[in-house]
């Protein structure tokens, strides 16, 4: 098997997920234009930042997570805080994958009215694709390729049927607010998330930074794509004032599909796009996940000098977010509303931080991404205002949209 193929889909498959499809709603009145910007801003801004632990694991061993990274230049306080940070953040994204991936079963065995079995059907998604992730990295790749493919046909038929309906004119909409830029932002920021996977993707790599740096590039570069794909042909297939109808009535997926089948005239739209977004969840879950245990597993090794075993590991991944998705769903609901805070923060700030004490203890490394100190800070500082966004949001000093 690849693994520098298999490392790029997994990059691709984890940050295609419930940004993508939450994004069209979330520009619907800026245009294509400018949607079209801020994909190709967000997408360099997080890139860049992805590439910063490339460059920063030339100083570290190859299985050393992200904790370990910190501990590495900012000593125990470093290590406790990002390790907090980073696992409160994939603990809370996994309790919503499997509570989105229960639903998933539920509705299609049309069981969903029943709590006791809605609840099974969570426990079973977590079972199934739970096991593939703590058998190893490998069994997780394996499966992540083959539904990365049937995503990409499904994907591939969703344009086939929205591209000809495209109307020109559609496209060239201009934003009815230029805030909707700002207000905007964090949900495309989130969409380019994988983050957190990345010392799993090294450690698979055995620490090849050629072959991770290609990986994330490729991998990027592949989400970016499909992104920019989905927007044209939903801003193209829906006039600005159909959008903003969406907004008034169902500002849901459920709500865009209905528009998209009322535009295209064809109903097999709805169910293609279902199948894409259940692989798209499922795609996340497994990148999401993975990172989890390996961070775990870092914690365990490097505080606690234990090794565990697969299946300590695979316990101690799955089972907290399970009885939050079963138990106490107001729980990951909570700490998901500082998701981008929480996100930033080990994705975009400390990695800054990181490869900014890193490059003073060694000036030479063969790698180092471009744009010197100046690129760091700006970086740093975008980070930090894309996540005050929000609450700029909720104040009303920005402009309202979906899924910010
Ligand atoms: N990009 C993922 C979310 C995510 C964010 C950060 C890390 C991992 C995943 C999505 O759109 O669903």
């Amino acid at each position: 098997m690849n693994r520098t193929l298999g490392s790029t889909l997994l990059v691709s498959g984890t940050m295609i997920g419930g940004g993508m499809l939450a994004m069209p709603l979330t520009s619907a009145g800026m245009g294509f234009g400018f949607t079209f910007l801020l994909l190709i801003a967000i997408w360099a801004l997080l890139t860049f930042a992805a590439l910063l632990f490339v460059e920063i694991y030339q100083t570290a061993d190859h299985d050393a997570g992200i904790g370990t990274l910190s501990a590495q230049y900012f000593g125990k306080a470093g290590r406790v805080i990002s390790t907090a940070v980073l696992m409160i953040f994939l603990y809370a994204l996994l309790s919503a994958y499997v509570t989105g991936g229960g639903s998933l079963i539920s509705g299609a065995l049309d069981i969903a009215d029943n709590d006791t079995m809605s609840k099974l059907t969570i426990v079973l998604f977590t079972l199934i694709f739970g096991a593939v992730v703590t058998i190893g990295t490998r069994s997780t790749d394996g499966l992540n390729r083959l539904l990365f493919f049937i995503m990409l046909a499904a994907f591939v038929l969703v344009l086939i049927l929205l591209v000809p309906n495209i109307q020109f004119d559609n496209l060239l909409a201009m934003p009815i607010d230029t805030a909707l830029f700002i207000s905007a932002s964090p949900v495309f920021f989130t969409a380019f998330g994988f983050h957190g996977s990345i010392p799993s993707l090294n450690n698979y790599l055995g620490g090849n930074i050629k072959a991770l740096r290609f990986s994330i590039i490729t991998g990027s570069l592949i989400t970016l794509s499909a992104y920019i794909l989905w927007q044209l042909s939903t801003h193209g297939v829906l006039s600005q004032s159909s959008f903003l109808d969406i907004l008034k009535t169902d500002p849901t997926l459920n709500g865009l599909v209905n528009a998209t089948l009322q535009a295209t005239g064809s109903s097999t739209i709805a169910w293609v796009v279902r199948i894409f977004s259940a692989l798209a969840l499922i795609t996340s879950f497994l990148g999401v996940a993975l990172g989890l245990l390996d961070a775990i597993d870092d914690l365990l090794k490097r505080v606690f000098k234990t090794s565990a075993n697969r299946l300590s590991l695979g316990l101690l991944t799955f089972l907290p977010p399970l009885l939050f998705a079963l138990f106490y769903p107001q729980g990951f609901v909570m700490a998901l509303g500082y998701a981008g805070q929480m996100f930033a923060f080990y994705a975009v700030i400390l990695p800054a931080a990181i490869a900014w004490k890193a490059r003073q203890a060694h000036p030479n490394l063969p790698y180092r991404v471009g744009g010197g100190t100046a690129a760091l800070i700006i970086v740093a500082i975008l980070g930090a205002i894309i996540v005050s966004i929000p609450l700029a949001i909720k104040a009303g000093y920005l402009p309202f949209v979906v899924g910010a």
